[in-house]
């Protein structure tokens, strides 16, 4: 494969990504990288959080013209941070655990495919989202939705049940949960709720490792798509839990409300917890809003 020969890379691997397993996978990919490509490169394997920002912003001072993400969203999301407003092309090789935002995009999964797009790019312009100053590119949850990944934060072998972790701890922090009050206002439109569980905003459609929590959010469209979960019991939340996975919560308009918006503020008269890719805020006001700028991604 000759295609991106001139291109510079800089893969930066998080070898606990996967729950551990990316390293290995990423050994396996360098050796085809090696065998059937020529493009140069060079890998830099992380070893604390919050590395991948340092290291990508870096690369965007010397001669790389793509930084790609070797994990999962975590690792794309700490990236994004990194390089936003600079010219350079981000991807990912989705060796993690949920790869939500892979899923969304419906990014190559072989490491056939993934050869392939590294060696003959095509890109897409991707809005990134803002959350008190700080970027994420799938979905952001306040409220229980917080409190649960705050939970599986804490729990490390409830996060390597990926999915069926969450609902685990979900059951856990649905004990002790009370709904609250928040004021919120979509792009100038304020509103007053009560008995509200959660309010997840999509960037993407998918979060939690294959959620499906805004269904009709799009990477491209400009706007933040909004599911507000409110006025149910603790029965009828466990019901409509599973549905959220096929993205047929959105169907039962007596709890959810959905709609769409650009600028975002939520405000609580306690601390809220909310996540954005899975890293966690606690704060009373929450500013949510599309980034003016873009994201090229590589597809
Ligand atoms: N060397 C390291 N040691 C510990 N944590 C790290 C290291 N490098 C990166 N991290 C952190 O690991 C976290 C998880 O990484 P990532 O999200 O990529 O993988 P994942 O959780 O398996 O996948 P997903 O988010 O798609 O479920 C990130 O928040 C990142 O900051």
């Amino acid at each position: 494969m000759q295609g991106a020969f001139l291109i510079e890379t800089l893969f930066i691997v998080n070898p606990t990504a996967g729950r551990g397993t990316t390293k290995s996978r990423w050994d396996a990919f360098e050796r085809q990288l090696k065998k059937y490509t020529t493009f140069p490169y060079k890998v830099h394997f992380t070893t604390r959080s919050g590395e991948a920002e340092t290291v990508s912003l870096q690369a965007t001072h010397s001669h790389f013209e793509r930084v790609i993400a070797v994990g999962g969203d975590g690792t794309v999301n700490e990236i994004v941070n990194g390089v936003l407003g600079r010219d350079v092309m981000i991807g990912i090789l989705p060796f993690g655990t949920g790869n939500d935002l892979a899923r969304s995009i419906e990014a190559n999964k072989s490491d056939k495919d993934l050869l392939h797009m590294l060696c003959y790019p095509k890109e897409a312009s991707l809005n990134v989202a803002k959350i008190n100053g700080r970027h994420f590119i799938n979905a952001a949850g306040i409220g229980f939705d917080g409190i649960v990944a705050n939970h599986i934060n804490r729990h490390m072998f409830i996060k390597i049940l990926g999915a069926l972790g969450y609902s685990l701890s979900a059951i856990t922090v649905l004990k002790s949960f009370t709904p609250s009050e928040v004021m919120l206002n979509i792009d100038g439109n304020c509103v007053i709720l009560s008995h509200v569980w959660m309010i997840a905003i999509g960037n993407g459609s998918f979060y939690g490792g294959g959620m499906k929590i805004c269904p009709s959010a799009k990477y491209d469209d400009d706007l933040l798509d909004v599911c507000i979960v409110s006025n149910l019991g603790k029965m009828n939340f466990l019901k409509l839990l599973p549905s959220v996975y096929t993205g047929r919560h959105v169907e039962k308009e007596t709890f959810i409300t959905t709609q769409q918006g650009k600028h975002i503020e939520i405000t609580c008269p306690d601390y809220m917890i909310a996540h954005a890719d899975g890293e966690l805020i606690a704060s009373s006001s929450l500013q949510i809003s599309v980034s003016e700028k873009r994201i090229r991604f590589l597809t």
